[in-house]
């Protein structure tokens, strides 16, 4: 499947484009959009005792009134209910005219669990909340236990959020066209959409670069080909070396988990840097990690010119205040002056609650052009925190709020979550949805933070390292599924990374 992800302006754009280029006109490309619906149908449903064919008054019910032709052609029971009043002379009034039956109005609808339900309400074109009889039409759909059919998607679900406006219909299997939208992939409208599958309608590929893509899935071909692999001749300092800050003597565990996670990442070398209270609680921990005494930012910093460290991380356990602040700030200069990579999560986050400003400050270049990556990897709450006003309740999509946020911190952001966000400072980004909920477990993210670190020791930039990293971590929650810990995650990386050429295959791009 393609990774490409259009907001439906760009898609309707690409519908635009593509008319303009023939051969298929807008009345063509409905009726290749109705015909593949009706095929799903006819495919997954071929039992229903009839079609229910849901149409609103725009372009998704002309695809609807299409669909209900083709199935009624190909022998099934069919009735089309249809919103008032669909444009005169419009390709909509064309799809009514052609449908040899009397359309029903929407009222009239009533279903068993038995028939199929083909919802065709609303699709690109949703602009606000659902309401009245389209309202009802969702209750009554799930009140029936009728298998729904998606025209593009369930209507209600916003195409740009993922958004549910008023009320959405929740589907069984939704159909789109051409290439999937945001809403296909983002909370809550990826739980109401049911198996995805994307229909070739004829827009042909060459549309993508007049509309300049700019998100995309987060799939292996987009950082593939900056994943590290080591140099025959290389030796362990030359595949990086990784440090990750630890907390106090109470608080160790999730640096350890994301110091083996840069380890298995494929970091030559990981020094665990903890504060003297933690040392032995350390040592009796750590193997093939390395540990070293990390009470003052300036001996750290001497340490990390003399050990060749080539990335940091900084929050995992370590403590919400001053000292996180301090020792952010000496990472940071580290960053500028010797082009460390940078990872920030957790408490290095939540320490700036209140002045996000003055991380923002410390992370500015100044100037300074080979200055290393820096990642920041917040959940929804450490978000809100650190980027007040960009919560999930402004009403901007999941993907413009990571966006904005990384705009305003100069870093790559990772808005970690069931649909993660990955976005750089220039407005590049994408969704992840290769993932487990059972990763929703304690410490899954800090073996994250350690996979993202790992990554930028070896010299992968930061925006492909995060969603390498976010993939590789969801590959592994995949694969182990019920009954993971988080210690299992980093012990599951060299499979995964094993697996990736397979995975590789799977994202080849098809003809169009
Ligand atoms: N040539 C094209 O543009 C193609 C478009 N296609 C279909 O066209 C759809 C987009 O068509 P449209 O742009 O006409 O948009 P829609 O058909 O999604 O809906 C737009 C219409 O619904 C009304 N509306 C929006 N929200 C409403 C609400 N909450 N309550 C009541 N009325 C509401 C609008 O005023 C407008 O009349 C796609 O989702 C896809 O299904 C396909 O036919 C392929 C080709
Ligand atoms: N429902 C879910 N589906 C997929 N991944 C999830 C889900 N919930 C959480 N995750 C992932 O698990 C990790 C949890 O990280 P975080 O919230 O920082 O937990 P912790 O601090 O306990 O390590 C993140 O990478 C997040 O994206
Ligand atoms: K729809």
């Amino acid at each position: 499947m393609s990774d490409e992800l259009l907001t439906p302006d760009q898609m309707a754009k690409a519908d635009r484009l593509a008319i303009e280029g023939g051969p298929f006109d807008g009345y063509g490309l409905m009726l290749n959009a109705g015909r593949a619906v009706a095929a799903v149908v006819l495919a997954h449903f071929p039992q229903a005792r009839h079609a229910h064919i849901l149409c609103g008054p725009g372009n998704n019910g002309g695809d609807g009134l299409v669909a209900a032709r083709f199935l009624r052609e190909a022998g099934m029971a069919v009735s089309a209910y249809l919103a008032p009043a669909p444009r005169e002379g419009g390709e909509v009034a064309r799809a009514l005219a052609d449908f040899p039956e009397t359309v029903r109005p929407l009222e009239a609808f009533c279903a068993t669990a038995e028939d199929v339900v083909v919802d065709a309400l609303f699709g690109a074109g949703l602009a606000r909340p659902l309401d009245g009889v389209f309202a009802t039409l969702v209750d009554k759909a799930r009140l029936s236990g009728a298998p729904v059919v998606a025209v593009d998607l369930p209507s209600g679900v916003s195409g740009q959020s993922g958004a549910v406006l008023g009320a959405a219909m929740a589907a069984l299997r939704t159909v789109t066209f051409f290439r999937r939208k945001p809403g296909h992939l983002l909370f809550p409208g990826r739980g109401l959409c049911g198996t995805v599958e994307v229909a070739d309608i004829g827009i042909p590929r060459r549309v993508l670069a007049e509309i300049g893509v700019d998100l995309f899935e987060n799939t292996p071909r987009r950082w593939r080909a900056a994943l590290p692999a080591p140099d025959p001749l290389g030796h362990k300092y030359s595949r990086g070396h990784a440090g990750i800050f630890s907390g106090g003597p109470s608080a160790t565990g999730a640096a350890r988990l994301a110091a083996m996670a840069a380890a298995r990442s494929g970091a030559g070398a990981v020094t665990l840097l903890s504060p003297a209270s933690a040392l032995l609680v350390n040592a009796a921990h750590l193997t093939a990690i390395m540990l070293q005494r990390a009470d003052d930012p300036d001996h750290v910093a001497a340490f990390a010119g003399e050990r060749k460290l080539s990335a940091l991380a900084i929050g995992p356990g370590y403590g919400v205040g001053e000292k996180c602040r301090a020792f952010v700030a000496m990472a940071a200069g580290l960053r500028r002056e010797r082009g460390l990579g940078l990872v920030l999560d957790a408490d290095a986050l939540t320490s700036f609650e209140g002045e996000p400003e003055a991380l923002f400050a410390c992370l500015n270049l100044g100037g300074v052009e080979e200055a290393g990556s820096v990642v920041l990897t917040p959940h929804e709450g450490e978000f809100a925190r650190l980027f007040p006003g960009l919560g999930a309740h402004v009403g901007l999509s999941k993907v413009e709020r990571a966006r904005r946020a990384a705009a305003r911190a100069g870093a790559t952001v990772v808005l970690k979550g069931s649909d993660s966000v990955i976005a750089a400072p220039d407005g590049r980004a994408v969704i992840n949805i290769h993932a487990s909920p059972y990763l929703a477990t304690a410490g899954s993210g800090d073996v994250l933070t350690g996979l993202i670190t790992g990554l930028l020791a070896q010299g992968m930039p930061g925006f492909e390292a995060a969603a390498a990293a976010v993939w590789l971590h969801g590959d592994a929650g995949l694969r182990l599924g019920a009954g993971l810990v988080a210690e299992d995650l980093p012990a599951a990386i060299p499979a995964v990374l094993a697996g990736l050429s397979a995975a590789d295959e799977s994202f080849r791009e098809g003809p169009r």
